[in-house]
Protein backbone atom coordinates (compact mmCIF):
# COMPACT_ATOMS: atom_id res chain seq x y z
CA UNK A 1 0.00 0.00 0.00
CA UNK A 2 1.43 3.33 -1.08
CA UNK A 3 1.95 5.85 1.31
CA UNK A 4 1.94 8.70 -0.17
CA UNK A 5 -0.81 11.42 0.30
CA UNK A 6 -2.29 11.87 -3.21
CA UNK A 7 -3.52 15.96 -3.84
CA UNK A 8 -5.82 16.80 -6.44
CA UNK A 9 -4.64 20.26 -7.67
CA UNK A 10 -6.39 22.26 -11.11
CA UNK A 11 -5.32 24.54 -12.94
CA UNK A 12 -7.55 27.12 -14.12
CA UNK A 13 -7.74 30.49 -15.70
CA UNK A 14 -8.42 32.18 -19.46
CA UNK A 15 -7.30 30.53 -22.73
CA UNK A 16 -3.77 31.00 -23.68
CA UNK A 17 -2.39 32.18 -20.54
CA UNK A 18 0.02 29.32 -20.11
CA UNK A 19 -1.79 26.47 -17.65
CA UNK A 20 -0.45 24.00 -20.00
CA UNK A 21 3.38 25.61 -20.29
CA UNK A 22 3.62 25.77 -16.40
CA UNK A 23 2.59 22.37 -15.66
CA UNK A 24 5.00 20.84 -18.09
CA UNK A 25 8.02 23.06 -16.92
CA UNK A 26 6.94 21.70 -13.19
CA UNK A 27 6.31 18.58 -14.27
CA UNK A 28 8.54 17.35 -17.26
CA UNK A 29 10.83 20.46 -17.22
CA UNK A 30 11.18 21.93 -20.73
CA UNK A 31 9.32 25.31 -22.32
CA UNK A 32 6.83 24.32 -25.04
CA UNK A 33 6.80 27.53 -27.69
CA UNK A 34 3.66 26.23 -29.26
CA UNK A 35 0.19 26.79 -28.39
CA UNK A 36 -2.17 23.78 -28.68
CA UNK A 37 -5.63 24.62 -26.63
CA UNK A 38 -6.06 22.00 -23.97
CA UNK A 39 -8.93 20.15 -24.03
CA UNK A 40 -8.08 18.60 -20.66
CA UNK A 41 -4.90 16.94 -19.04
CA UNK A 42 -4.11 14.99 -16.14
CA UNK A 43 0.01 15.03 -14.69
CA UNK A 44 1.19 13.16 -12.11
CA UNK A 45 4.94 14.38 -10.27
CA UNK A 46 5.60 13.22 -6.66
CA UNK A 47 6.74 16.33 -4.87
CA UNK A 48 8.74 15.78 -1.63
CA UNK A 49 7.74 18.85 1.12
CA UNK A 50 8.78 18.71 4.78
CA UNK A 51 10.06 15.34 4.55
CA UNK A 52 6.42 13.82 3.08
CA UNK A 53 6.34 12.33 -0.25
CA UNK A 54 2.67 13.72 -1.88
CA UNK A 55 1.71 12.13 -5.08
CA UNK A 56 0.15 15.57 -7.19
CA UNK A 57 -2.42 15.05 -9.88
CA UNK A 58 -2.54 18.34 -11.74
CA UNK A 59 -5.72 18.42 -13.78
CA UNK A 60 -5.03 21.04 -16.75
CA UNK A 61 -7.97 22.53 -18.05
CA UNK A 62 -9.51 23.75 -21.18
CA UNK A 63 -9.24 27.74 -21.00
CA UNK A 64 -12.33 29.00 -18.87
CA UNK A 65 -14.08 32.10 -19.77
CA UNK A 66 -17.46 34.25 -18.09
CA UNK A 67 -19.87 31.25 -19.74
CA UNK A 68 -17.97 28.17 -18.91
CA UNK A 69 -19.82 25.86 -16.70
CA UNK A 70 -17.43 24.26 -13.98
CA UNK A 71 -17.67 20.95 -14.20
CA UNK A 72 -17.89 18.46 -10.81
CA UNK A 73 -14.85 16.73 -12.11
CA UNK A 74 -12.71 19.42 -11.43
CA UNK A 75 -14.32 19.93 -7.97
CA UNK A 76 -15.37 16.98 -6.41
CA UNK A 77 -11.82 15.34 -4.56
CA UNK A 78 -10.08 18.04 -5.50
CA UNK A 79 -7.97 19.90 -2.91
CA UNK A 80 -6.46 23.10 -4.27
CA UNK A 81 -6.72 25.25 -7.15
CA UNK A 82 -4.01 27.72 -8.79
CA UNK A 83 -5.74 30.36 -10.26
CA UNK A 84 -3.48 31.62 -13.55
CA UNK A 85 -3.69 34.76 -15.62
CA UNK A 86 -1.17 36.40 -17.73
CA UNK A 87 0.86 39.53 -16.66
CA UNK A 88 0.17 40.72 -20.39
CA UNK A 89 -3.38 40.70 -19.62
CA UNK A 90 -5.93 42.55 -17.71
CA UNK A 91 -8.72 40.31 -19.46
CA UNK A 92 -7.25 37.26 -17.76
CA UNK A 93 -6.67 39.01 -14.63
CA UNK A 94 -10.51 39.63 -14.14
CA UNK A 95 -10.83 36.26 -15.34
CA UNK A 96 -9.79 34.75 -12.28
CA UNK A 97 -12.35 36.25 -10.18
CA UNK A 98 -15.03 35.21 -11.98
CA UNK A 99 -13.42 31.72 -12.10
CA UNK A 100 -13.24 31.92 -8.19
CA UNK A 101 -16.73 32.61 -7.77
CA UNK A 102 -17.78 29.87 -9.49
CA UNK A 103 -15.65 27.59 -7.49
CA UNK A 104 -17.00 29.12 -4.32
CA UNK A 105 -20.54 29.02 -5.30
CA UNK A 106 -20.10 24.76 -6.45
CA UNK A 107 -18.95 24.10 -2.93
CA UNK A 108 -20.88 27.01 -1.26
CA UNK A 109 -18.30 28.38 0.72
CA UNK A 110 -16.22 31.76 0.91
CA UNK A 111 -12.91 30.28 0.95
CA UNK A 112 -10.88 26.91 -0.85
CA UNK A 113 -7.23 26.54 -0.61
CA UNK A 114 -5.85 28.46 -3.71
CA UNK A 115 -2.85 30.27 -5.32
CA UNK A 116 -3.07 33.00 -7.23
CA UNK A 117 -0.60 33.20 -10.65
CA UNK A 118 0.57 35.53 -12.61
CA UNK A 119 2.34 34.14 -15.52
CA UNK A 120 4.26 35.73 -18.30
CA UNK A 121 6.56 38.12 -16.14
CA UNK A 122 9.38 37.92 -19.16
CA UNK A 123 7.29 40.07 -21.03
CA UNK A 124 8.40 43.38 -19.27
CA UNK A 125 7.11 45.39 -21.93
CA UNK A 126 3.96 44.18 -21.97
CA UNK A 127 2.97 44.26 -18.52
CA UNK A 128 -1.28 45.05 -18.01
CA UNK A 129 -1.44 43.82 -14.61
CA UNK A 130 0.97 44.81 -11.43
CA UNK A 131 2.64 42.60 -9.02
CA UNK A 132 1.45 44.76 -6.20
CA UNK A 133 -2.26 44.60 -7.66
CA UNK A 134 -2.19 40.79 -7.33
CA UNK A 135 -0.50 40.64 -3.94
CA UNK A 136 -4.16 43.06 -3.08
CA UNK A 137 -6.24 40.88 -4.54
CA UNK A 138 -5.05 37.53 -2.99
CA UNK A 139 -4.90 39.29 0.10
CA UNK A 140 -8.57 40.11 -0.08
CA UNK A 141 -9.03 36.75 -1.04
CA UNK A 142 -7.24 35.33 2.05
CA UNK A 143 -4.76 33.50 -0.54
CA UNK A 144 -0.66 33.95 -1.65
CA UNK A 145 0.16 35.68 -4.77
CA UNK A 146 2.94 34.23 -6.54
CA UNK A 147 4.04 35.89 -10.08
CA UNK A 148 6.47 33.56 -12.55
CA UNK A 149 7.70 32.54 -15.69
CA UNK A 150 6.96 29.42 -16.96
CA UNK A 151 9.38 30.37 -20.13
CA UNK A 152 12.49 30.60 -17.72
CA UNK A 153 11.09 28.93 -14.99
CA UNK A 154 11.18 31.55 -12.71
CA UNK A 155 8.68 30.75 -9.36
CA UNK A 156 7.64 27.70 -11.36
CA UNK A 157 8.50 25.15 -7.85
CA UNK A 158 7.25 27.89 -5.40
CA UNK A 159 3.49 27.84 -6.98
CA UNK A 160 3.10 23.75 -6.14
CA UNK A 161 5.10 24.38 -2.86
CA UNK A 162 2.65 26.91 -1.88
CA UNK A 163 -0.45 24.85 -3.18
CA UNK A 164 0.85 21.94 -1.06
CA UNK A 165 1.36 24.67 1.86
CA UNK A 166 -2.14 25.97 1.52
CA UNK A 167 -4.07 22.81 1.27
CA UNK A 168 -1.58 21.19 4.32
CA UNK A 169 -3.09 23.81 6.47
CA UNK A 170 -6.30 22.96 6.42
CA UNK A 171 -5.55 18.84 6.11
CA UNK A 172 -4.09 18.38 8.95
CA UNK A 173 -4.04 21.65 11.09
CA UNK A 174 -1.57 22.55 13.90
CA UNK A 175 -3.14 22.14 17.20
CA UNK A 176 -4.05 25.83 18.12
CA UNK A 177 -5.81 28.17 20.13
CA UNK A 178 -8.55 30.39 18.93
CA UNK A 179 -10.90 32.34 21.13
CA UNK A 180 -9.39 30.69 24.16
CA UNK A 181 -9.92 27.24 23.17
CA UNK A 182 -7.17 24.55 22.49
CA UNK A 183 -8.32 22.77 19.25
CA UNK A 184 -6.90 19.15 18.62
N1 LIG B 1 6.64 34.53 -23.11
C1 LIG B 1 5.99 33.54 -22.48
N2 LIG B 1 5.14 32.75 -23.15
C2 LIG B 1 4.51 31.76 -22.46
C3 LIG B 1 4.74 31.54 -21.09
N3 LIG B 1 3.96 30.52 -20.69
C4 LIG B 1 3.29 30.11 -21.78
N4 LIG B 1 3.62 30.85 -22.85
C5 LIG B 1 3.11 30.71 -24.22
O1 LIG B 1 1.73 31.07 -24.22
C6 LIG B 1 1.03 30.26 -25.17
C7 LIG B 1 -0.16 29.60 -24.48
O2 LIG B 1 0.32 28.69 -23.53
P1 LIG B 1 -0.57 27.46 -23.04
O3 LIG B 1 0.19 26.80 -21.94
O4 LIG B 1 -0.97 26.60 -24.18
O5 LIG B 1 -1.84 28.22 -22.47
P2 LIG B 1 -3.13 27.59 -21.77
O6 LIG B 1 -3.49 28.53 -20.66
O7 LIG B 1 -2.90 26.17 -21.39
O8 LIG B 1 -4.20 27.69 -22.95
P3 LIG B 1 -5.63 26.91 -23.10
O9 LIG B 1 -5.33 25.47 -23.27
O10 LIG B 1 -6.25 27.53 -24.30
O11 LIG B 1 -6.42 27.20 -21.88
C8 LIG B 1 2.03 29.25 -25.73
O12 LIG B 1 2.51 29.73 -26.98
C9 LIG B 1 3.16 29.28 -24.69
O13 LIG B 1 4.42 28.98 -25.27
C10 LIG B 1 5.66 32.40 -20.41
O14 LIG B 1 5.92 32.31 -19.20
N5 LIG B 1 6.25 33.38 -21.16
Amino acid sequence: MSSQKVRKIVVMGSRSVGKSTLIVQFVENFFCDSYYPTIENTFRKIIKYKGIEFECEIFDTAGQDEFTILSPKYAVGVQGYILAYSVDSRTSFEMTKIVRDKILSFFGTNWVPLVLVGNKTDLHSQREVSAEEAIELAKSWNCEAIECSAKTNENIDKIFDQMLLTIEKVSSPPAETRSGCVIF
